[in-house]
């Protein structure tokens, strides 16, 4: 039995007009324990829709995602979000962003010592006190990461975290990313717009097609760790997702 299961899921809806729309459809995959996948796709061909169910936030129509064997229905603390704006809460620190899960979790006794680790180990040493607005956005999205983290997750869902950040920035989250990934062998589903960051990261790229959103194909990413973003191996990989999305 796999880790993840996603088995026929289907996304159907009536939009605000009232017309029929079916956003996902058989959709078929799996994900090993520790495995980083990432999803990539035109605009609009379902992917937050599709990580939305894996989440619980979302129930499919037909089909049913589990995960170690157990029916996903609703959102879990066991399976980590992070969107690519506003996962944290403006009117709180940085430390209380990273540390309020735990608290809802462990209650007002809870470890202190594992948020101030992970403040270390994001980077965000002498900015714990300052408010979301008041950091960079690179920082931000570490603090966003460091929140879900910290809870120790079976799942993250990463729906384009880095999206918003500038070329440096990205790289610097990328990395930061990667490393967590190596460490922790946190199972990570990733969705991005940026063919060289799912190269970069992930271990099997499944490409979507839109209207409605289906797997194209799903390729397999064996290049060694850390992998090399100027090598001949990752220019050839690249080439091949773009053909696989029909790039000119
Ligand atoms: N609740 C909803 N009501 C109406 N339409 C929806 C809803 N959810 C998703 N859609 C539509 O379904 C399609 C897929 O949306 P989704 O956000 O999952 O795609 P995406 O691949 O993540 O897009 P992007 O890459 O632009 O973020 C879009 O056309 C979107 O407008």
């Amino acid at each position: 039995m796999a880790f993840l299961e996603v088995k026929d899921v289907s996304r159907e809806i009536f939009n605000n007009n009232g017309k029929y729309l079916k956003i996902i459809d058989d959709i078929n995959f799996s994900v090993a324990d520790g495995e980083f996948l990432s999803l990539i796709g035109p605009s609009g061909c379902g992917k937050t829709t599709l990580l939305r169910v894996i989440s619980g936030l979302d129930n499919p129509e037909k089909g049913e995602v589990t995960l170690a064997g157990e029916k996903i229905v609703k959102p879990s603390v066991s399976r980590g979000y992070v969107f690519q704006h506003g996962s944290l809460y403006p009117w709180e620190t940085i430390r209380q962003n990273i540390g309020s899960g735990l608290q809802a979790v462990q209650g007002k006794k809870f470890d202190q010592k594992l948020v101030d680790h992970f403040i270390e180990i994001m980077g965000l040493k002498g900015f714990e006190d300052a408010y979301p607005n008041q950091v960079s956005g690179g920082m931000a999205q570490r603090a966003a990461l460091a929140r879900s983290l910290v809870l120790n997750p079976q799942l993250l869902l990463l729906d384009e975290p880095m999206g918003a950040l500038d070329a440096f920035t990205r790289v610097d989250v990328q990395n930061i990313v990667y490393k967590i990934w190596q460490e922790k062998k946190t199972t990570m589903i990733l969705v991005t717009h940026d063919i060289d960051e799912a190269i970069y990261l992930s271990q099997r790229i499944l490409v979507m097609t839109p209207h409605p959103g289906r797997v194209k194909e799903i390729v397999r990413n064996d290049l060694p760790f850390p992998r090399k973003r100027d090598s001949s191996e990752f220019l050839e990989t690249r080439k091949r997702l773009q053909q696989i999305l029909n790039f000119k």
